[in-house]
C-alpha cells in the first residue's frame, strides 16, 4: 500500500525521497532490441529497390494506430487504424484485433466508418467503441456507444444520446457503461434532452450569446447553455441515467475524457474530477469529488485552492485513488507530480523529488505498489513505473516517444514511436532492465510502406546556449547526407511551439522532421530554455522575458551550425508553429537582415495584447508576467508587433480561420503588417482549419507552399536585402 500522509497546502513534503533513476544513453537516437511477433505479410523492397523520397503524399499514406486496450487475458489488444485518401480528402478509422503472442491481425470493424476510443469489457465478451454511424438507414446524428463481440459479428448501438457521447468506461461488472455527454443541466430526463436538441436544431438564428468566462475551446464554440455530465447506461435495457442530474457537478469542459473519471473496483462509486468555481475559467484548478453510484449522492474528496487535482485512478483493492496533482498557487509553472489519496483523506505528493512531470492517463499496476503513466525526459518520452513505497521513478519502456499503453493480466503493451516510425505497438518484456529492454513488435500496418522510403540519420546534440546552460538540439539530417561531400547543404530551424513543449525523438503527423529532411534540408529543433522535460527551472526560466533566452539559444545553434563545413550560410531558414511562429516572428524583429534567408510562421503569436482574444486568455499573463491593462509596456516588450520597425526578412504566413487558440487576426496583422511594409510576404490561410492543419489536400498544400516559400528564397541573390513583394 502507499505511504499516505496527510498534505497540507503550504507544507509540500512527500513521505520520502524520489531515489535517482539510471539515465538513458543520450548522444545519438537509440532503439531498444526489437523482436516481431506480428506476422502480418510484409512486402518490403528488394535490397536493390531505390528507395522513394519521403514526402506528403507518403507521410498520408501511412497508416495511423491508435491507443491500445488489452482483453483481460492480455492476449489480444483491439486498436483504432486511420487510413486516408488523398484522392478523397479524407479518412476511415476502423478497429483491428492483435494478438500479444503472435498472430494475423483481424479487423473487428469495417473501413469506412470512424469507429474510435474501443475498449474491452472485463469479461472479455465485448468491445464497446464511439462512433457515429448509418446501419440500415438508422443514421446516428451525433456519436453514440457501440458494442460488438471480439470474434466478429454486427456492431450493436447501445445509446441514442441527443447530444452524442464524448469518452466512456466499462463498469467491472460488464453490464453497465459510464459515459459522458454534454446535457442541459436544467433539464431532467433523455425526453427533455432530445426536445432540446430538437430546439437546438430548428433554430433559425445563429448568435452565440454567452456570461460564461469559458466559452469557446481550440476550434469550436462551447454549446451554448450545456454542460458535460457522466450518465451510466445498463446495457440489457438500455436505459441511461444522468448522474449529475438535479446538481451542479460537471466535467471539464475542455474535451472531457476518460481519464476525467475512475469507476472503482466494486462499480458503488466513481472518482471525477471538477472545477468547482464559478463561472468556469480554463484556468481554474479542480477538485476531486466521488459519487455514490446508486444513490447519486457526491461528496468532495479533495479541493486545495492552490492545487489542480485531475485524472484519478483507483487502486485495484479499491482503498487508494492516484490522481495528478499541480501546484500552480505556488507557480504556474509547476509540474504535474503523482499524488495519493487514501480512505481516510490523507492524501500526498509521490513525485515531489522527481523533476519530471507526470502526464495522464495514470494506471496502478497489478500489485497496487506502482503508477504507470508516461513522462518526458530530455526530448523523449518514456512509460515509467514509479514505486508508491521507495519512490522510485522506474522506465519500463524507454522512448523515442511512448504516446500509449495498456496492461491486462501481467501484458503490457505501449504504442511507441519515433523520429524514424509513425506509432507503433509493441508488447513490452518487463523482465530485465530497461537499459536492455526487449520489445515485441505485434503488428506492422507501415513497415512496407515505410521499407520503400529513404530516411535520414537524426542526432541529438547539446551545446551552450543562454545564460550559459546546456541547450539540447536535435538534428534530421538529409536521407545520404555526407558531411565530406562538397556541395553545401541549407538549413532549417524547425521552433517547436508552446513553450513548455520539446521536440525530439519522435514522428510528427504534421510538421514531420523527415519530410522536411526529405527535401535536402539539414532541420535543427531547438530545445530553447522553457521547454518542457529539463526540469522545471529551465521551463519556468523564460517567464516574464519571453522572447530572450529561446532567441540565444536559437541563434547560438545557428552560430554553430554555420562553423559546419557543410553549411550553407546563403541558405538558412528558420520556420516554427504556435509559440513557434511567434518565435519566428520575433526573429524578424531582432535578428539583422540576411542571417536568414526566409521564415516560414504557422499559426504564430504576435500581438500577446489582442492574443487576448483567444481560448486561453488568463495564462498568457501568467507567462508574460502581467496582465496588459497593468503593465501594457512589459507585455508590449514581449510582443513581435513592437518590434515592426524591425522586420527585414520574407515570410510565408500560414493560418487557420478556425484556430481560437492563436486566433487567425494574429497571422493576418503580420502579413498585414510585413505588405505594409514592403517586405516579400505570402498568406496561405485555410477557412476550415484550426491551429493545425488537418486534412490531407491541405496538408499536401501545406508542404508544397513551405518548400517553393524556401526555394524562393534560397541565398541566390538578395541575401541581407530587404526584399520588397
Ligand atoms: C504546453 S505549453 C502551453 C500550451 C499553451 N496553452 C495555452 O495557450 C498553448 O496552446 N500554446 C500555443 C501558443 C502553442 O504554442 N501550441 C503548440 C504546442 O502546444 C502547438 O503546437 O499547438
Amino acid at each position: 500500500m502507499p505511504t499516505a500522509t496527510k498534505k497540507t497546502a503550504s507544507r509540500n513534503t512527500a513521505p520520502g525521497k524520489a531515489a535517482p533513476r539510471k539515465r538513458p544513453a543520450t548522444k545519438t537516437a537509440t532503439a531498444p532490441a526489437v523482436t516481431a511477433r506480428a506476422k502480418q505479410s510484409s512486402k518490403a523492397a528488394g535490397p536493390k529497390a531505390a528507395l522513394k523520397t519521403f514526402d506528403a503524399d507518403a507521410l498520408w499514406a501511412l497508416a495511423r494506430v491508435g491507443a491500445p486496450s488489452l482483453s483481460p487475458d492480455g492476449a489480444q489488444a483491439v486498436v483504432p487504424v486511420t487510413r486516408f485518401d488523398m484522392e478523397k480528402n479524407r479518412g476511415a478509422t476502423s478497429l483491428w484485433l492483435l494478438s500479444t503472442l503472435g498472430g494475423d491481425p483481424r479487423p473487428l470493424t469495417s473501413a469506412g466508418e470512424k469507429d474510435g476510443q474501443p475498449r474491452w469489457s472485463p469479461q472479455g465478451d465485448l468491445v464497446a467503441f464511439i462512433a457515429r454511424r448509418d446501419q440500415e438507414g438508422d443514421k446516428d446524428e451525433a456519436p453514440q456507444l457501440y458494442l460488438i463481440p471480439p470474434d466478429g459479428g454486427e456492431a450493436r448501438r447501445v445509446t441514442r444520446m441527443p447530444f452524442g457521447v464524448e469518452a466512456f468506461k466499462w463498469f467491472p461488472d460488464g453490464k453497465r457503461l459510464a459515459f459522458v455527454s454534454w446535457v442541459d443541466p436544467a433539464l431532467r430526463g433523455q425526453a427533455a434532452q432530445a426536445e432540446r436538441r430538437k430546439a437546438e436544431k430548428d433554430r433559425k438564428d445563429s448568435a452565440y450569446v454567452t456570461e460564461e468566462g469559458f466559452y469557446r475551446f481550440w476550434d469550436h464554440a462551447l454549446p451554448m447553455g450545456r454542460v458535460p455530465h457522466l450518465h451510466v447506461v445498463d446495457l440489457d435495457s438500455g436505459k441511461v441515467r444522468d448522474l449529475f442530474e438535479g446538481t451542479d457537478y460537471e466535467l471539464s469542459r475542455a474535451e472531457p475524457d476518460a481519464d476525467s473519471f475512475d469507476i472503482s473496483p466494486d462499480g458503488r462509486r466513481i472518482v471525477f474530477s471538477f472545477d468547482p468555481n464559478t463561472p468556469k475559467t480554463l484556468e481554474h484548478r479542480n477538485a476531486l469529488a466521488e459519487i455514490e453510484v446508486r444513490s447519486g449522492r457526491a461528496q468532495v474528496l479533495l479541493r486545495e485552492p492552490a492545487w489542480d487535482f485531475v485524472a484519478p485512478v483507483y487502486s485495484h483493492a479499491g482503498q487508494h485513488i492516484a490522481f495528478i496533482a499541480c501546484h500552480q498557487g505556488l507557480k504556474h509553472t509547476m509540474p504535474q507530480q503523482l499524488a495519493v489519496l487514501d480512505t481516510h483523506g490523507h492524501w500526498a505528493v509521490l513525485s515531489e523529488d522527481w523533476d519530471q512531470e507526470v502526464a495522464a492517463p495514470l494506471r496502478w499496476d497489478e500489485d497496487d505498489l506502482g503508477v504507470l503513466f508516461c513522462a518526458e525526459e530530455r526530448g523523449r518520452r518514456h512509460l515509467y513505473r514509479f514505486d508508491v513505497k521507495t519512490l522510485h521513478a522506474f522506465p519500463l519502456c524507454e522512448g523515442g516517444h511512448v504516446g500509449a499503453f495498456a496492461l491486462e493480466a501481467g501484458t503490457l503493451v505501449v504504442l511507441h514511436d519515433s523520429a524514424s516510425f509513425p506509432p507503433r505497438l509493441s508488447v513490452v518484456d518487463r523482465e530485465g532492465d530497461a537499459q536492455d529492454q526487449v520489445l515485441h513488435r505485434i503488428e506492422s500496418f507501415n513497415d512496407a510502406a515505410l521499407s520503400t522510403l529513404a530516411f535520414g540519420a537524426v542526432e541529438e546534440r547539446w551545446y551552450e546556449g543562454a545564460l550559459g546552460e546546456p541547450v539540447q538540439m536535435w538534428l534530421y539530417y538529409p536521407p545520404g547526407f555526407d558531411p565530406k561531400k562538397k556541395a553545401k547543404a541549407p538549413l532549417m530551424h524547425l521552433i517547436h511551439g508552446g513553450p513548455h513543449t520539446a521536440m525530439g525523438d519522435s514522428w510528427h503527423w504534421r510538421w514531420n522532421h523527415q519530410a522536411m529532411a526529405s527535401a535536402g534540408y539539414v532541420v535543427a529543433c531547438v530545445n530553447y530554455h522553457g521547454s518542457s522535460s529539463f526540469g522545471n527551472r529551465f521551463a519556468d526560466s523564460i517567464t516574464g522575458r519571453w522572447g530572450e533566452l529561446e532567441l540565444e539559444d536559437v541563434e547560438r545553434a545557428t552560430d554553430l551550425l554555420l562553423q559546419q563545413p557543410w553549411a550553407d550560410p546563403k541558405r538558412v531558414f528558420a520556420t516554427g508553429g504556435s509559440y513557434g511562429g511567434y518565435m519566428v516572428a520575433w526573429m524578424n524583429g531582432h535578428v539583422p537582415a540576411g542571417r536568414y534567408q526566409a521564415y516560414v510562421c504557422h499559426a504564430g503569436c504576435y500581438d500577446w495584447t489582442a492574443m487576448f482574444a483567444n481560448d486561453a486568455y488568463l495564462w498568457h499573463a501568467k507567462e508574460l508576467g502581467t496582465a496588459y491593462w497593468k503593465d501594457p509596456a512589459k507585455v508590449a516588450s514581449q510582443s513581435p508587433i513592437g518590434y515592426a520597425q524591425h522586420f527585414n526578412t520574407p515570410t510565408l504566413v500560414i493560418h487557420g480561420q478556425l484556430d481560437y487558440r492563436v486566433p487567425d487576426a494574429q497571422g493576418l496583422a503580420y502579413y498585414n503588417t510585413l505588405k505594409a511594409q514592403g517586405i516579400a510576404a505570402r498568406l496561405v490561410w485555410f477557412p476550415d482549419e484550426n491551429h493545425w492543419v488537418m486534412k490531407p489536400r491541405n496538408s499536401k498544400l501545406w508542404y508544397g507552399e513551405f518548400f517553393d516559400w524556401l526555394k524562393r528564397h534560397d541565398g541566390a541573390g538578395a541575401g541581407g536585402k530587404r526584399r520588397r513583394g
